[in-house]
Parts: structure tokens; sequence; C-alpha cells
């Protein structure tokens, strides 16, 4: 390491995608996630035995062809708004002198985190790590996963740099205000919801047992979206709360997204304006999920108009609050 080398490394962390949006590289991409015992917890060889033989071979072509709806120039959109949070954030920390260098890994897929955290104290020489998950808010399924992946790490080093870890910001000031402003830019842009109109707020799903067993993220969830019904200033009423991306037979978190808007378009709702405040960047299960998916499911249900709101992404709005709470971090951190 250099004198002049930062001493603190800021590892940002989201979930991964695969490398191309085609069946082969979907297959080994979903097998480690997958393969994730904080995702499923079923019995290893009943899990591995379906994953392998039924799973994988059916639903990796099937996601292929999902992914090649949603991706850009540059990739897979999850890993490029999350690249350019943090090319912004090292921007801002160079402007402003701020003793520290931005990494990304992904917590399945490329680039692999494990690899990422070893080469930032192996080879760039950092002996203070900040671990930023981007998931505002904490589950044991995601959150958890990146903190066993960082021991796992450091179970392989001889030497280790010094961590910490941010659990969860879902109830953060320059979160909560972020996400009222995207949602106040659109309503700036297509007029305000109006008395046939609801906002959804649409949250990644996870099984009702990992709730029952202790996982807070529900909870989390309730307080995100009481905060920003109430920074929003609108009729509690006006909005929903709502859970996507079912998968498997276990019943998951209610009430699903689909299902809502389908008994609001019977309900006599004729607008629908989707935000899903549980993911910093968009990807595939907002762009195609929520975007293309949903906005279908409402149209067949008798829905008229719908507005899909993106995620903060790599907003000045959204880098100002990663920014916030690395600052925060660095400043509790003693040398
Ligand atoms: C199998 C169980 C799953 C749990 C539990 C789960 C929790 C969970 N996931 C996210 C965020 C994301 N999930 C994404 C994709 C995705 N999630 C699951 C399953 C579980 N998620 C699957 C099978 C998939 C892949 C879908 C497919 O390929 O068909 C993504 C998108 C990744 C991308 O590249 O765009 C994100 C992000 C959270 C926040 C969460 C728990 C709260
Ligand atoms: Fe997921
Ligand atoms: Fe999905």
């Amino acid at each position: 390491m250099t004198e002049k080398s930062p001493k603190t490394a800021v590892l940002l962390i989201n979930l991964g995608s695969p490398d191309e949006p085609t069946a082969s590289a979907l297959k080994p991409y979903l097998r480690e996630f997958l393969s994730d015992r904080r995702v499923v917890d079923l019995n290893p060889i009943f899990w591995q035995t379906l994953l392998n033989l039924v799973i994988l071979p059916r639903r990796s072509p099937k996601s292929a062809a999902r992914y090649v709806q949603v991706w850009m120039k540059e990739g897979a959109p999850l890993k490029v708004y999350t690249d350019r949070i943090a090319d912004k954030l090292r921007q801002r920390f160079q402007q402003k002198a701020v003793d520290a260098d931005v990494f990304v890994g992904m917590r399945y897929g490329n680039p692999s985190q494990v690899e990422v955290f070893k080469t930032i104290h192996n080879e760039h020489g950092f002996d203070r790590v900040l671990v930023l998950p981007l998931y505002p808010q904490y589950s044991s399924s995601t959150t958890a996963s990146v903190f066993d992946a960082v021991s796992k790490a450091m179970q392989q080093m001889k030497s280790h740099p010094k961590v910490r870890f941010i659990r969860d910001y879902h109830t953060h000031l320059l979160y909560i205000k972020a996400l009222a402003d995207q949602i106040r830019d659109q309503w700036a842009k297509v007029g305000p919801l109006g008395k046939k109109g609801r906002l959804m707020l649409s949250f990644h799903g996870m099984p009702v047992r990992y709730c029952e067993e202790g996982d807070p993220y529900p909870k989390q969830v309730r307080e995100t979206t009481d905060l920003l019904i109430q920074e929003l200033g609108v009729d509690p009423s006006k909005v929903v709360l709502s859970y996507q991306s079912r998968f498997g037979k276990e019943e998951w978190l209610k009430p699903y997204s689909d299902e809502t808007a389908r008994h609001l378009a019977r309900e006599g709702v004729e607008r629908l304006d989707v935000i899903c405040p549980g993911f910093h960047t968009d990807c595939l299960e907002t762009i195609e999920e929520i975007g293309l998916e949903l906005k279908e499911t409402w149209f067949k249900a008798g829905g008229k108009v719908f507005h899909y709101i993106p995620c903060l992404n790599d907003s000045e709005a959204s880098v100002s609050l990663v920014e916030k709470i690395v600052e925060e971090e660095l400043l509790h951190w003693p040398e």
C-alpha cells in the first residue's frame, strides 16, 4: 500500500445478475443464488435434487427471456446502476477529499463479493472495509447472507481487514425523502393521483415462515411505508402496501401485488402508480415484473392508467443517501 492510499474501502453490495441474458449464463447464476441456505432453507438433499433436475432446466431459459427484455447496452440493470452509484460516490469523495475508495461486489454472480473483499485487502492494502448492502430493509435472506459471505471470505484469509456492516437504512431521512421526491416528480409530470388513483408500494416478498422465525423484514417494510406516507402527506387510504416475486410452494407475505392490482381494478380504481421501495436499483423484478407484467395484469383487469415509478438508481438523491450513510458510519469509526 502506498502512503497516499485511502485507509477505508467502502464495499457496495447488491444481489447480482447473470453475465448475459442467456439460459447458459442463467443456470450457474441461479444455481449459486438458489443454493444459498439463507434464501432457500429446505432440506438440502431434497432441494438440490429438485433444483438441479427440475427448477434450473425449466427456469433458466424462461428467466433468460425475461432478462432480454430489460438488458441495457452496458449490461444487467442492477449491475449498471450499482456501478454508476459507485462511480459517482467515488467522485464525490475525491472532490471532498474523503479518505475512502469505493468498490462493488455482487452476492451472486460477478464480480463476486468474496473475491472483491479479498482483493481490497490483499492487493489494494486497505485495512478497513465498510460493507454496505444496498437493501434498505434488513432481511435474513439478503442482508444476513451478505454478512455470511464476508465471514466466509475472512475464513479463507491469513489476515483480514477491520470490518463494519451497515445493517439497514429503512427509516433514514434521506431514503424516505428520496423516495418521496421520486413519487412527487412523477406526479408533477403526469398529474396527481386523483379520486380514482392509488399508489402501490410493492416490496419483494419472502416466505411467511421466515418472518415467524424472527426475520424483521415485514416490520421494517411497515416502518418505511408509514414514514413515506407521512413525508408525502397523502391520505393513507390512497396507498397500498403489497408483496411481489413469489417463488415456490410455501405461503409468502401477503397481500400479493398482482392480486391486489386485480382487486383494485374490480373495485373501480382507474389509475395505479407503482414504486418498489425495497429495491435500491432497478432490476428484473422491478422493470419486468412490475413495469411490464403487472402493467399487463392491471389493464387486463380493467384498469385504465398505469405508471411505474423507477427506483432511486444513481439519481443525485440516491448518491447523497449512500454518501450520508457512509459518512455517518465513518464518523463513529475510531482511527
Ligand atoms: C427463493 C426465494 C427468494 C427469497 C427469499 C428472496 C428474497 C429477496 N430477494 C430480493 C431481491 C431480489 N431478488 C431478485 C431475483 C430473484 N429472487 C428470487 C427468489 C427469492 N428472493 C429469484 C428466484 C429471483 C430470480 C428471478 C429469475 O431469474 O427469474 C432480484 C433481481 C436480480 C436481477 O438481476 O435483476 C432482486 C434485486 C430481496 C430484497 C429479498 C428479500 C427481502
Ligand atoms: Fe429475490
Ligand atoms: Fe419475479
